[in-house]
């Protein structure tokens, strides 16, 4: 086995990497299973809305022309002829000098092209009939929701890749989608490899740890999108790794496995592909953490290796699998989000490498700060739970201080970019 390993830049593992994944087919599912899915069809609007002239208040609906006389000094009276509220009808055509009382969301009655909200009018009866007092004039149009004010019929609404939030939920609703056409879910499957590997119900023994990259990477695969299948934890041998991961392709559109993949004595992975005949597109970034992050391809399947080290297998998922994942759900912009921000501390240590640290976003002043969220180094967990971005810090012998412009990457977000750059 050669232990050297060239280390490559990040832009040219993702070129390696994103030649491989494709959209995949998709489903209908119910409205409201549908949020936090993505489309897979763009979205037309088959009406106008409103599709009728509307009242956006509670008031009276009459002819603007019935009502240029009004004024302050001059008010003047319209006979009140009925009552619509929203989801009824008055049938019939407004004359001159006549209104009708409407409530918001109720059809304007044919005939009537303006609307006096109710606090401006008064209300009286006389000889058996009931009367409206204006005290001003109204424009044509005045208080109408027309016809397609909000969307124009046949307008494209919604193109296939959007994330469904509770906006685009609305949306569909509104055009009656009661089934959802979304791509299915890519299938994830997640193993960790170690002999060491305790469950979470396992006491602890002397050398061991108990497994949280398996479910941290289970939650990052939900966040990305995808179904997670978790096939645990697997000792540190040829025999088992190659098994499991054998396993895992049958059940799975990608396998990701933590762990494994450096030059250790137990370290399978590199051997596990070997012997499955998968290609190996990239064994070393120039980045850290993360830099073992490893993939291969096997006919139309990728394998990630990511690191062990949590910090570093955390970073690997967001830069390399989620990409993946966003491309094969049909996603336009798949990788994570830059900003800039300014340096909230020093970060003083330097690295010849690309540095993804974990950091906290905040505001102060209407700026927007970064700062570490925890210690920076590859085997750290407790720098996780308080990070919304990586901070990217490009190789070079220099630190950074407090008040320099530093480029973010955001991971909790749903946007993205369409070109890591
Ligand atoms: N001689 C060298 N040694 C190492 C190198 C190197 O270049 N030369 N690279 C180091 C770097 S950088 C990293 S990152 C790690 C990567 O190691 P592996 O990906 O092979 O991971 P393991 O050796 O299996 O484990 C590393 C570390 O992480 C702990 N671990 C593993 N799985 C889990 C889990 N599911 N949950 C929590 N913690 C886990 C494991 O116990 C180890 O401590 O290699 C360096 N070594
Ligand atoms: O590749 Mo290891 O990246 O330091 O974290
Ligand atoms: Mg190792």
């Amino acid at each position: 086995m050669t232990l050297f390993r060239k280390p490559i830049p990040i832009e040219e593992a993702l070129i390696k990497l994103m030649q491989f994944p494709k959209q995949i087919e998709e489903e209908y599912i119910e409205l409201t299973a549908s949020a936090g899915r993505v489309l897979s069809r763009d979205v037309y609007a088959s009406h106008p809305v409103p599709w009728f002239i509307r009242s956006p208040y509670d008031g009276y609906a009459v002819r603007a022309s019935s009502t240029k006389e009004a004024g302050e000094h001059n008010p003047i009276w319209l006979e009140l002829l009925g009552i619509v509220a929203a989801g009824d009808v008055w049938h019939g055509t407004l004359q001159e000098g006549q209104a009708v009382k409407i409530m918001t969301g109720g059809a304007v009655p044919d005939g009537a092209n303006a609307v006096i909200m109710r606090e401006l009018t008064k209300e009286e009866e006389r000889d058996g009939k009931t009367f409206v007092q204006l005290k001003r004039k109204l424009k044509e149009g005045e208080n109408i929701s027309s016809v397609g004010e909000d969307i124009e019929e046949g307008t494209r609404l919604l193109t296939k890749g959007t994330y469904i939030n509770a906006g685009v939920i609305a949306l569909l609703a509104t055009f009656g989608y009661e089934k959802v056409p979304v791509t299915r879910k890519p299938k994830v499957a997640i193993i960790a490899t170690g002999s060491e590997l305790l469950g979470t119900d396992e006491p602890l023994m002397p050398g061991k740890i108990r497994n949280s990259n398996g479910f941290m990477l289970y939650t990052q695969a939900l966040r990305s999108g995808a179904e997670p299948i978790s096939f645990g934890v697997v000792k540190d041998t040829f025999e088992q790794t190659l098994e499991t991961v054998r396993a895992a392709l049958k059940a799975a559109d990608i396998v990701v496995t933590t762990g494994g993949v450096s030059v250790g004595d137990f370290d399978y992975i590199p051997a596990v592909y070997k012997e499955l005949g998968a290609e190996l597109l990239f064994n070393k970034i120039a980045m850290r953490p993360g830099s073992v992050t490893s993939a291969a391809v096997l006919g139309d399947q990728l394998l990630f290796g990511l690191s062990g080290n949590p910090s570093a297998c955390y970073v690997g998922f967001e830069l390399f699998t989620r990409p993946v994942i966003r491309t094969m759900l049909g996603m336009e912009n798949v990788y994570l989000q830059k900003v800039e921000a300014t340096l909230k501390q020093d970060v003083l240590k330097a690295n010849p490498f690309t540095r993804f640290v974990r950091s906290k976003l905040s505001f102060e002043g209407g700026r927007l700060y970064v700062q570490p969220s925890g210690k920076d180094k590859s085997n750290i967990v407790s720098s996780l739970p308080g990070a919304d971005c990586f901070m990217v810090l490009p190789g070079g012998t220099r630190g950074w201080q407090a008040g320099s412009m530093v480029e973010v990457v955001l991971i909790e977000g749903q946007d993205g970019m369409r070109e890591w750059k």
